[in-house]
């Protein structure tokens, strides 16, 4: 139970950027998200079910959390799930498209099935990042140009895409 991380490794301009991916638990209530673990995330991926309205109408409530416990600047993406389920949608994409550019963010619909834009996702996200801290190369900067990544997940926000 918890958040436990993942490695995913995605290519940039022919860069190879390895990024640690956090996943919060399903189970895990909005409430329990604390200040501590947006702390230093330098991009938060928000997953939602295109077939759970639910899910979609939490996001809200991750924006707002984000605003209030994440670094100022951190990069967020918007991403409806399962968009293998087609059949079974409850979210218009416009909805989701809408609601994406209110906050300024991108917005995929993947699916974690089919490994639909999975990997797009990822790597716009990491370039997006990337271009905000200056276009900072390896062998320039300090550090390697890893990039700490969070998903947060609620309650059916359902994110597999570690
Ligand atoms: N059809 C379809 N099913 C999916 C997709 N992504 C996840 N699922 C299914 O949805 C269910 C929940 O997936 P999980 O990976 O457990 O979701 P989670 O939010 O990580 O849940 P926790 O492991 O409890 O944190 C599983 O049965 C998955 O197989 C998808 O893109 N398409």
């Amino acid at each position: 139970p918890g958040i436990d991380f993942k490695i995913r490794t995605v290519d940039i301009e022919g860069k190879k950027i390895k990024l640690q991916v956090w996943d919060t638990a399903g189970q895990e209530r909005f409430k329990t998200i604390t200040t501590a673990y947006y702390r230093g995330a330098m991009g938060i991926i928000l997953v939602y079910d295109i077939t759970d309205e639910k899910s979609f109408e939490n996001i809200q409530n991750w924006m707002k959390s984000i605003k209030e416990n994440a670094s100022a600047g951190v990069e967020r993406l918007l991403l409806g799930n399962k968009s293998d389920m087609e059949a079974k949608r409850k979210v218009p994409r416009e909805q989701a498209d809408k609601l994406a550019r209110e906050h300024g963010i991108r917005f995929f619909e993947t699916s974690a099935k089919s490994s639909m834009n999975v990997d797009e996702a990822f790597s716009s996200l990491a370039r997006d990042i990337l271009l905000k801290s200056g276009g900072r190369r390896a062998g320039n900067s300090g550090k390697p140009p890893s990039a700490d990544l969070k998903t947060g997940d609620k309650k059916n926000a359902k994110c597999s895409l570690g």
